[in-house]
């Protein structure tokens, strides 16, 4: 990540706006995908995911059945740091507090992939984040608190410096392309650059569709910004066919472009380090695939997400053993409430 300025944290309501600039960024307005607007509700679809196929280096989470999947999250609709370099948003606090300490993790993707949906499975809470059939639902960043309260160690909080009351923030974002608008984009490309507590992506891809355009453009986009990604395809419950093959057919491809990706942008962004060669699957009706048996979960996406914020967790005693007549992620699984700051 290049230096980045301190911003401000503020709160995004859903009576905000982003600002629209027509011409706004070049590289959104063109060639490239727009950025969503959103209409409402559904029913919030459970994400599920699970299991890991070593040999394809595919994970799928374990079952929100696990006791530690199931532990409730503390989640807290929280500031959301979005004053960047150029201001985005307009009827907001301009005193809202800096965020110096807490990671940041964005969720991003092509509207109606999945993200609000996925990010409500990730926090266990299905109404989190609006939902809906129809794409363009999401029309502005929207960041989630979680875990506990955290320690930070001493040295790093200045006097009288209000305190976090959550270790880490999850970024819903509006989509790309179907409903998008440019100047959405626009705004999420200017927080993943100017950033400061930015640790990382998500990138959803739809296990439905090809790879299209606008996704490598997103991976690129990652890439260049050297932002820390992990790639998660949603909706492998849709589509036909054998989903295992299916998925891992995409997860391959998918894997592929980022290795040209990484040789091409020559920054570092490189597989383990830029971006983590551990594909999960998700799927909001995962229970339904036999060989998944019932429910569904997201703990080794999570898992990945904490890792990728740089938390320290010790997971030894919470395995999750593998099962032999489902292809179940057999990785660890952490809560939450589980994340603990480095201290080193
Ligand atoms: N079958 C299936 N449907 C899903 C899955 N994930 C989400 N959906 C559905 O897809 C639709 C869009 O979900 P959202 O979570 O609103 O998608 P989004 O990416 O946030 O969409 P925008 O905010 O419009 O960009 C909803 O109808 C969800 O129920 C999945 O894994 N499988
Ligand atoms: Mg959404």
């Amino acid at each position: 990540m290049p230096p980045l300025k301190p911003t401000s944290l503020q709160r995004i309501s859903h009576s905000s706006r982003l600002i629209l600039n027509p011409n706004s960024h070049a590289s959104f307005s063109t060639s490239v995908p727009r950025w969503p607007r959103l209409r409402p509700s559904a029913r919030p679809s459970r994400i599920l995911a699970t299991s890991n196929d070593t040999h394809s280096n595919v994970l799928y989470s374990t079952p929100p059945s696990s006791p530690l999947a199931a532990r409730p999250n503390r989640l807290r609709r929280i500031l959301l740091p979005t004053r960047l370099p150029v201001p985005l948003l307009r009827r907001v606090p301009p005193s809202s507090p800096q965020n110096e300490h807490i990671p940041e993790i964005i969720i991003l993707g092509a509207s109606n992939v999945g993200k609000s949906s996925f990010l409500n499975a990730l926090v266990g809470r299905p109404g989190a984040a609006r939902v809906s059939a129809r794409p363009g639902k999401t029309t502005l960043m929207n960041a989630f608190g979680l875990g506990p309260l955290p320690s930070i160690p001493k040295g790093l909080v200045r006097q009288g410096e209000k305190l976090p009351r959550y270790s880490l923030v999850l970024v819903d974002t509006p989509g790309y392309g179907f409903k998008s608008q440019a100047s959405w984009g626009d705004a999420v490309w200017k927080y993943i650059k100017a950033r400061k507590m930015l640790r990382g992506a998500v990138a959803l891809l739809s296990s439905e569709k090809r790879l299209m355009e606008q996704d490598k453009w997103l991976l690129r986009t990652l890439a260049e910004a050297n932002t820390r990604t992990l790639v998660v395809l949603t909706k492998a419950d849709k589509g036909g066919g054998s989903w295992t093959q299916r998925c891992g057919d995409m997860a391959t491809l998918v894997r592929e472009e980022l290795r040209k990706m990484s040789r091409s942008v020559g920054n570092g962004w490189e597989e383990g380090s830029g971006w983590n060669p551990d594909i999960h699957i998700t799927a909001a009706g995962m229970d339904n695939v036999p060989k998944l048996g019932s429910g569904g979960g997201v703990g080794g996406v999570r898992t990945s997400i904490l890792e990728m914020a740089g938390f320290d967790f010790d997971l030894k005693e919470k395995e999750v053993k593998k099962k032999d007549e489902t292809v179940t992620y057999g990785g660890p699984v952490v809560s939450f409430d589980d994340i603990k700051w480095k201290t080193g």
